[in-house]
């Protein structure tokens, strides 16, 4: 299958979405008339444009209201269409896609549609031309793709097919297998979108939500098997109205629309065994099993003031780098990395950020080829200088310019603490109880959102949770959890639209995306809260008021009560599921840390961050927080 995309796609003049395609390494173009329309140059321009950059022109789409008109409009209709065709004659293209009618004016009936198509047919093969017939999910009369292909078949002419659109079949929750059948060569085009599940018209949902394949909730996988048994192996076309793809970068959109059909194309070769013409085959996904180390990025000022927070939450001092000005925080499973460095990467990410995260490492069971993989993927691999003697942990650049690493055993990567670092201070200690990373939770830019999601989705063996809405004091923000099966890799990704949520604001105030908070989990809260307090470590007052609440929700004796409201514990309840949550308050620059407890709770507490974002948005501006 040859990989294509629609000009409506992306942001930007006709100029720069082509710029942009070509870059994204695609082969074929639809162009979308409003762009052509809306170009300032001829129709031969745009083509010289397309075959410069080693690109074709699949198909100008759409040609709206044609089958079944009444006199006069269908002869004008007619008109139209051969107009339409001197278009195509200049542009280099010769695939005309008609959407089904939606005009009040025009009549059922497959025969009638059937023998408009079929003169359609004969005028655009007279000028050796072709037409391809879409049933929209709205339209009037054909909205199902088995009407579409009835019309089709006939009208009976070689010059008249088919193009699927996996929104309009998927969104309607239409029968797949009558695709089957379909004989490959009268489908012309086939049209990939996916979509979130949203409870609403059609033409809103296509004109505002679609997304790349594995970024929404629609059996795209479902409507590949059908088509794979046609043994179809035209033009497979990114067709995607989203409003924030309007608003995103044209260039890392187009990517997006890649990495997405190179990860389904791969899906489908693994279930299949086989896809025509061949696609290259990826490594498989990452299985990820935790999180190896946190690295935070400090100058000399703010190196004292995380170490004096590590410390309160229980940290010991592990390691020194061997070279470098970077120390090694432990407790349990967690590690925390101070990177002091005054040159390299997370020097300069500190000078742009502040203190930071700059880089997260992942423990996988192939670090060489999950890098691999992400290359494939069009991802960007990250190298730095190594020491002597170091070891050189594959990476890529991650989001807001941060770097994930990935360590795995089988190369003998998850030595590097022992060849890296020195140990330090082995001194007897108690710390809080802190035993593992439960979650780590990033903000993002709301265009950026779907981009994040496909990265890692693409590259690890992760599951999306839905996309929760969580109110803000300043706004709304969407969030949404990837995670691996057994919950050993959980990240959160939190986008708002407005500029004054905590989120929004954590972004202007570390000059961009970055990771907002670390979710630690303990055994005991009670436990843990009580040597936090002890060490001086000030935790996020919670108001009485949620406690009045909680104690009619939550059905829970006064003797639990009073221990969550001594403690500011925020909790939450799934059947017999429960989760305990307490937050640090923030230091300079928005970040914080959680504490959680799990008691066979899967979830995040949605419940609760109301009340968190209130009691924060509160503390923010009762008084400034103490700098790092
Ligand atoms: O929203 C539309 O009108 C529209 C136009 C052309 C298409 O191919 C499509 O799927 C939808
Ligand atoms: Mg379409």
């Amino acid at each position: 299958m040859r990989k294509a995309i629609a000009t409506v796609c992306l942001s930007g003049s006709l100029t720069e979405k082509i710029e942009a395609i070509a870059a994204a390494q695609f082969k074929g173009v639809e162009i979308f008339e409003n762009d052509l329309l809306s170009f300032n140059g001829t129709p031969a321009e745009v083509q010289r444009m397309i075959e410069g950059l080693g690109l074709q022109t699949i198909t100008l789409q759409p040609f709206r209201d044609f089958e079944g008109m009444p006199e006069p409009q269908r002869s004008k209709v007619f008109a139209r269409a051969e107009r339409k065709f001197d278009v195509m004659e200049e542009l280099g293209c010769d695939l005309l896609m008609v959407c089904s009618n939606v005009s009040p004016d025009s009549l059922g009936g497959i025969e009638r549609a059937a023998a408009d198509f079929h003169e359609l047919g004969e005028r655009a093969a007279k000028r050796g031309m072709r037409v391809a017939f879409e049933a929209l999910s709205w339209g009037r009369h054909i909205h199902d793709y088995r009407d579409a292909w009835e019309v089709v078949r006939r009208a009976n002419h070689p010059a008249v097919g088919l193009v699927l659109d996996s929104f309009h079949v998927l969104a309607r929750g239409t029968d797949l297998s009558a695709i089957r059948s379909i004989p490959s060569d009268k489908i012309f085009l086939v049209q990939m979108a996916d979509a979130p599940k949203l409870d609403m018209d059609y033409l809103s949902w296509s004109r505002h939500y679609r997304c790349f394949p594995g970024q929404g909730d629609l059996p795209v996988d479902a409507f590949m098997d059908a088509l794979h048994a046609t043994g179809f192996d035209g033009h497979l076309s990114l067709e995607i109205f989203n409003d924030r793809f309007r608003a995103g970068s044209a260039r890392s959109v187009a990517i997006d629309g890649q990495r997405s059909l190179i990860v389904m194309l791969d899906e489908l070769r693994r279930r299949k065994g086989d896809v025509s013409p061949a696609v290259e085959a990826l490594p498989p996904k990452a299985h990820c099993s935790g999180v190896e180390f946190v690295e935070f990025a400090v100058d000399e000022r703010g190196a004292a003031g995380l170490e004096r927070i590590l410390g309160g939450l229980g940290f010991r001092k592990a390691g020194i780098h061997r070279s470098k000005d970077v120390t090694r925080w432990r407790q349990g499973d967690i590690n925390i990395v101070v990177n002091a460095e005054k040159e390299g990467f997370a020097h300069s990410f500190n000078i742009t950020h502040g203190t930071a995260i700059c880089a997260l490492a992942l423990r996988v069971d192939d670090a060489p080829g999950t890098v691999e993989r992400a290359v494939t993927l069009l991802d960007q691999p990250f190298q730095q200088p190594v020491g002597p003697g170091e070891m050189n942990i594959p990476a890529v650049r991650g989001l807001g310019g941060s770097i994930l690493y990935f360590v795995d055993r089988k190369t003998g990567l998850d030595r590097h603490w022992d060849v890296d670092f020195e140990p330090a201070d082995t001194e007897d200690f108690t710390g809080a109880g802190l035993r593992s990373v439960d979650h780590v939770s990033q903000s993002m830019h709301y265009e950026e959102m779907l981009t994040w999601l496909l990265f890692y989705a693409s590259l690890l063996d992760v599951r999306k949770t839905p996309v929760q809405t969580v109110i803000d004091p300043g706004g709304v923000v969407q969030s949404q959890a990837i995670e691996t099966p057994d919950g050993s890799l959980r990240l959160i990704l939190n986008a708002s639209q407005s500029q004054r949520t905590l989120s929004s604001r954590f972004l202007s105030e570390l000059f961009g995306s970055g990771v907002q908070h670390i979710a630690l989990a303990t055994d005991d809260i009670f436990a843990t809260v009580e040597r936090l307090r002890a060490n001086g470590v000030d935790l996020l007052p919670i108001p009485e008021n949620y406690y009045d609440d909680l104690e009619v929700r939550a059905d829970l004796s006064a003797d639990d009560m009073e221990r969550l409201r001594a403690a500011s514990i925020l909790y939450d309840r799934e059947g017999a599921a429960e989760y305990f949550q307490v937050y640090t308050t923030t230091m300079g620059g928005g970040f914080f840390f959680e504490i959680v407890e799990r008691r066979s709770y899967k979830g995040y507490g949605a419940v609760n961050a109301p009340i968190r974002l209130a009691s924060q948005a509160r503390l923010a501006s009762d008084m400034l927080p103490p700098g790092l």
